[in-house]
């Protein structure tokens, strides 16, 4: 028997000791989940939360457990003192306790995606596990000596770590979901992982330099060191489309992580459901910070002081709404700094206090309190005084107050004169339009500046504390008590558990209904995308300023987004940032980034320099076809791309994406569908563009999303609309790209 095998033959008798480890630890859940529902449906409503408590958790730590299946354990320490350790996906002790897997996060951890022959940090060598299934399929080794570094000091890469482990898996067919990279996190990304919790982290990376894969894995890792911090106030992610935020959503669950909440800019008001597009010059005007203040005097010219009195007849007697009392009460309930819709029951009490005076004064003689307080309630329900009150400091909601503000040309010029007529004029739009991406930050901004008429809620709120400390302390007995959930859960958590008794109210859900929560921790992707006024909204959700920020400007699309960071952030952050970068591409081949690179060069974009990982022979094609021909080039040239990626039958085919200018996707779609070896590859109707081995989409649509192949239809046009357009849709394959052009290449191609 080779050495190797022996070796091989040592780390499976080593990984098998590990998953037996997780079979008992799942046996052992199975077993008290088994109990907990044997208890039966009878006891009082407290044990019957506590058991459905118990239950949820038992069911969560199971789903935990199989989570984790795939690579539980990929890496191995050995280190100057002899002893090792191996690398997994979770933490795992034996029965007595030792040490048998360190989870990928721990400190203990680091090393194994940091350490370097010219920095060993204790570590002699570094072993890598390959496995499918539970079966250990390879090993790689790297011994930190210096004698290894002089070796590997040949080329700008040479300090990739796992080499063979990390091309084998960039090589790999795409699946239409994105995997996890814990096996082979690289050491720069691994310290953006890692970096502090407190303040905003903003990591610029050009395209395929792992990004998304950061942020996620910086986000499992954050709820892993600072649990107690973030459990209850939560983690937001917000990613650029559904669809993206679909092609990612595996990742954080098979980290053993489930309770970030995912949104879209789009959806981060619950109630509005954007529905309408708008031209990029209209969203652009929306996004200026500028904005913030057309709000805010929006919502004071609803604030008004009426040109003449208005005489009511109250019970026979006669009371006037007067100009100067409303501007007086108009002053007080400012004062009060409260939102608009608040501070209006201030506003109310003085003026109704102000008309009950007139009243009494009429009687000519003092009235009781009793009989005051039933004058203040006759005032309050005669329908003209309403109506007068009303006129003068409206209730009002976002929507109504924003659609009012875009269909009314007076309203909207009032508001805002730093406009022109020319960008005025762009923002109207008739009441009933739907609600666009751009209207979002504008929505927030609103229902800020407005609040809701909450004593009622306010009140409950009080209880609720109050309800809250006794949980909490039943919570901590029963832990005490029992050891049942020990080192599974907080007390906090389960006092969740037992007030909402079930999984239907975890910190995620109930975050993702409440407009006005605040995260612990803000992860944004595609961050370059945000406009100054949906960096207001965001923040917002984030009083703390502990925020997580990836992008590339040089791949900003929308028209109010960043061509800078410090453009974009500085007004809205005033300089409390701080920058990393990542400049190793991982996705493209070197031959396909190069070329993205010159072509974003050349058209201005503000590019960062960016090495390859890898090499693929015959990566870049161009193939010059007549407009006529075009459609008939794509549907063969898409055919030789499926075949080449593997066999229809095949479970682990690849996939191919045919990328071109919004107003050639249709068409493209059709002549695909025509096609009997495409058609069948489409997703079907309004499919996801995940589920199948073929797509049709427009550049925009494929932002952050990878292929196999990548099949870009007349890029000169995409450049026309948008040179960051082109640069994504360049940078999309992970083997190959094909362009197709009747048109000619654009500069620096
Ligand atoms: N350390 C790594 N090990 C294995 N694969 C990696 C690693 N880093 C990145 N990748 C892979 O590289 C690809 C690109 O990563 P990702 O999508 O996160 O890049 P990005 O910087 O967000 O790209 P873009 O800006 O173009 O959207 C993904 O398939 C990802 O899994």
């Amino acid at each position: 028997m080779t050495g190797r095998q022996d070796q091989l033959r040592e780390e499976q008798e080593a990984v098998d000791v590990r998953y037996a480890r997780l079979d008992a630890l799942r046996d052992q859940a199975a077993a008290r989940l088994a109990r907990t529902r044997r208890v039966g449906p009878s006891g009082s409503p407290q044990n019957r939360s506590e058991r459905d408590a118990f239950a949820t958790l038992y069911e969560d730590r199971l789903a935990q457990l199989d989570a984790v299946e795939q690579r539980l354990c990929f890496g191995r320490l050995d280190l100057t003192d002899g002893t090792g350790r191996y690398i997994g996906r979770i933490g795992l002790t034996d029965a007595e306790h030792s040490s048998l897997l360190t989870d990928w996060r721990a400190p203990a951890a680091q090393a194994f995606y940091r350490a370097t022959a010219a920095r060993p940090d204790g570590v002699v060598r570094r072993r890598h596990l390959v496995t499918r299934g539970r079966t250990v399929t390879g090993l790689e080794d790297e011994v930190l000596d210096l004698d290894a570094l002089a070796e590997a000091e040949d080329g700008a890469l040479a300090s990739l770590s796992g080499e063979g482990a990390l091309l084998a898996a960039l090589a790999a067919g795409r699946t239409g979901r994105m995997g996890d990279i814990v096996a082979t996190i690289q050491a720069e990304q691994d310290a953006v992982i890692r970096s502090d919790l407190a303040g905003a982290l903003v990591v610029q990376g050009g395209p395929g330099t792992g990004k998304t894969a950061v942020a996620l894995h910086r986000a499992a890792y954050l709820l892993y060191a600072h649990r107690r911090t973030l459990e209850r106030s939560g983690v937001l992610l917000l990613g650029p489309s559904r669809v993206f935020l679909r092609y990612i959503d595996q990742v954080l669950p098979s980290l053993g992580e489930t309770g970030v909440v995912t949104s879209t800019i789009a959806d981060l008001v619950p109630g509005v459901e954007v529905r309408a597009l708008e031209p990029d010059a209209v969203a652009e005007i929306k996004g200026r910070l500028g904005m913030g203040r057309v709000v805010e005097r929006a919502v004071r010219q609803r604030q008004r002081v009426p040109a003449g009195p208005t005489t009511v007849r109250v019970e026979g007697r006669q009371v006037t709404v007067r100009p100067r009392d409303v501007r007086e009460a108009i002053a007080k309930a400012r004062r009060s700094n409260k939102p608009h819709n608040l501070a209006r029951v201030v506003f109310v009490r003085e003026m109704l206090g102000r008309l009950a005076a007139q009243y009494v004064e009429q009687l000519g003689s003092p009235v009781p309190p009793e009989d005051r307080a039933e004058i203040l309630e006759e005032l309050r329900t005669t329908r003209e005084v309403r109506i007068a009150l009303n006129l003068a400091w409206m209730p009002l909601t976002p929507q109504g107050l924003i659609s009012d503000l875009l269909a009314k040309p007076a309203r909207l010029e009032a508001a805002a004169p730093e406009l022109s007529r020319a960008e005025r004029e762009l923002l109207r739009r008739p009441a009933d339009h739907g609600w666009t991406v751009a209207d979002v930050p504008l929505l927030d901004e609103a229902a800020e500046l407005l609040g809701e008429d909450d004593q009622a809620e306010r009140a409950r709120a009080a209880a609720d504390a109050r309800r809250r400390q006794e949980e909490l302390d039943y919570a901590r007995q029963v832990l005490q008590s029992s050891g049942a959930g020990r080192g599974l859960v907080s007390a906090e958590v389960l006092a969740d558990r037992f007030a909402h008794s079930g999984p239907s109210l975890t910190t995620a859900e109930r975050a993702a209904s409440d407009r006005s929560w605040t995260y612990g921790h803000v992860v944004v992707d595609e961050a370059q995308e945000l406009s100054p006024m949906a960096w207001r909204m965001v923040l917002r959700r984030c009083p703390t300023r502990s925020l997580t920020i990836v992008g590339d400007v040089a791949q900003t699309a929308a028209a109010a987004g960043a061509r800078s960071w410090a453009q974009a952030l500085d007004p809205v952050m005033r300089g409390s940032w701080r920058l990393t970068e990542l400049t190793v591409n991982y996705r493209t081949p070197a031959a396909v980034a190069e070329a993205a690179q010159e072509v974003a060069r050349a058209a201005g974009l503000p590019v960062t320099s960016l090495t390859s990982a890898r090499s693929v022979p015959g990566a870049l094609e161009v193939e010059r076809v007549t407009a006529a021909g075009l459609e008939a080039a794509v549907v063969a040239s898409a055919q030789r791309a499926l075949a080449a990626v593997g066999t229809t039958n095949d479970p682990e085919a690849g996939r191919v994406a045919v990328v071109a200018p919004p107003t050639l996707v249709d068409g493209l779609r059709e002549a695909l569908a025509a096609s009997p070896a495409a058609h069948d590859l489409l997703p079907p109707g309004q499919g996801s563009p995940l589920d199948a081995r073929l797509a049709v989409l427009t550049p925009r649509e494929a932002k952050g999303l990878e292929f196999d192949v990548v099949l870009l239809a007349e890029p000169a046009l995409v450049l026309e609309s948008s040179p960051g357009d082109l640069y994504v849709a360049m940078t999309r394959p992970t083997q190959a790209l094909r362009v197709l052009t009747s048109r000619g290449l654009p500069a620096g191609f």
